[in-house]
């Protein structure tokens, strides 16, 4: 993939440019600490040490699960996907971004050999930009260089495009060193909607939606694909205390975030932005039945997750978008 300017983001192939002189060459001490950008495995399992961590978004790009993995997520019989980026001019793609400490020389190497040796991404430069703040209605848009690694074409474990239940059966299928490649995918699906509900991603989600129903046909427990202990947290739901509204019933018991509802909008310049409480607008559906979810700041009605369907003005729960083409649901 030759060096382009893809979207508003300059990005210059950090595996033949001067960039590798500062960012691969872990034994010489860099002038100030550098940004690295994970939007997959990087998102939930850094691996590395940093200083602080912000969301944001790339733009230029979409995330796709079109990179094989023979390792961390498969075999050489039975590859898994993972995540990597391909150009989009209209795509951003949300993750999170890792502050590395000037005098680090740890974190380049490591991620040279996860990503590079081990699986078949480059190095490159590009424009990250930092959330803007729940708190702050600036949508002033800090860009920051940041290492980013991206899986091309060339690569010898790439898979490229496939039909969705086709790439879906393959990850629920398939297990490596790190795992089983369902956990890559749910805990991605996962860091998604708690850290950037705001965030869309299409195919990340239809993904998640069909390994789900999937597993659920092939009778496949997640929980254990996960790792997880079922026991531990079959006793964490049993003793949930929740209101007797059935779908609630099922929230495990653990205080979480309320965080505004968030509707967004496609094509808007607004990547999100976040409803005030007060402002709730009234429920379409009998405002006594309406009912809290821990998780959102806007009653919604029984058997609702809040937004609703595109070409919708108001949607409940988020707030009017600013300017609608096409109303998305998240949650
Ligand atoms: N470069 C992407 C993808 C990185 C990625 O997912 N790498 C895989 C395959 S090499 C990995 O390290 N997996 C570790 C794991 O699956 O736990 C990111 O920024 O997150």
């Amino acid at each position: 993939m030759e060096n382009s300017k893809a979207g508003s983001s300059k990005w210059v192939d950090g595996s033949k440019g001067q960039m590798e002189q500062e960012y691969a060459e872990a034994g010489r001490p860099r002038k100030e600490p550098f940004w690295v950008f994970g939007y997959g495995s990087l998102c939930w399992n850094p691996g590395f040490e940093y200083q602080q961590s912000v969301t944001g978004y790339v733009k230029g790009f979409s995330r796709r699960f079109w990179q094989g993995n023979t390792t961390h997520r498969g075999t050489e019989q039975k590859p898994g996907r993972v995540a990597t980026l391909i150009e989009d001019q209209e795509g951003i793609t949300w993750g999170k971004a890792f502050l590395v400490a000037a005098e680090d020389t740890a974190a380049l190497p490591y991620l040279s050999t996860r990503e590079c040796q081990l699986g078949g991404y480059r190095t490159y430069i590009v424009n990250f930009h930092a959330r803007p703040s729940f708190l702050s209605s600036s949508t002033n848009n800090d860009k920051k260089d940041a290492v980013l690694y991206i899986a091309v074409p060339e690569n010898r474990h790439w898979l490229g495009a496939a039909p969705l239940p086709d790439i879906a059966k393959q990850i629920l299928e398939c297990s490596g060193s790190s795992g089983s490649n369902a956990e890559y995918l749910l805990r991605l699906a996962d860091f998604m909607r708690q850290e950037i509900p705001e965030a869309l991603d299409d195919h990340l989600f239809s993904l998640e939606r069909l390994l789900r129903k999937f597993a659920a046909d092939m009778k496949i427990c997640l929980r254990n694909l996960m790792g997880e202990d079922e026991v531990k947290e079959e006793r964490a739901e049993a003793k949930a205390v929740v209101p007797s509204y059935q779908f609630a019933s099922r929230v495990p018991e653990k205080k979480l975030r309320c965080r505004c509802y968030i509707c967004v909008c496609r094509n808007s310049t607004l990547p999100g932005y976040h409803m005030d409480p007060k402002d709730c607008p009234d429920p379409p559906c009998d405002p006594a039945e309406a009912v809290s979810m821990p998780d959102r700041c806007c009653k919604v009605c029984p058997g609702t997750r809040g937004c609703f369907q595109p070409k919708q003005l108001e949607v409940y729960g988020g707030g009017l978008c600013p300017t609608v083409d096409v109303l998305r649901l998240i949650w």
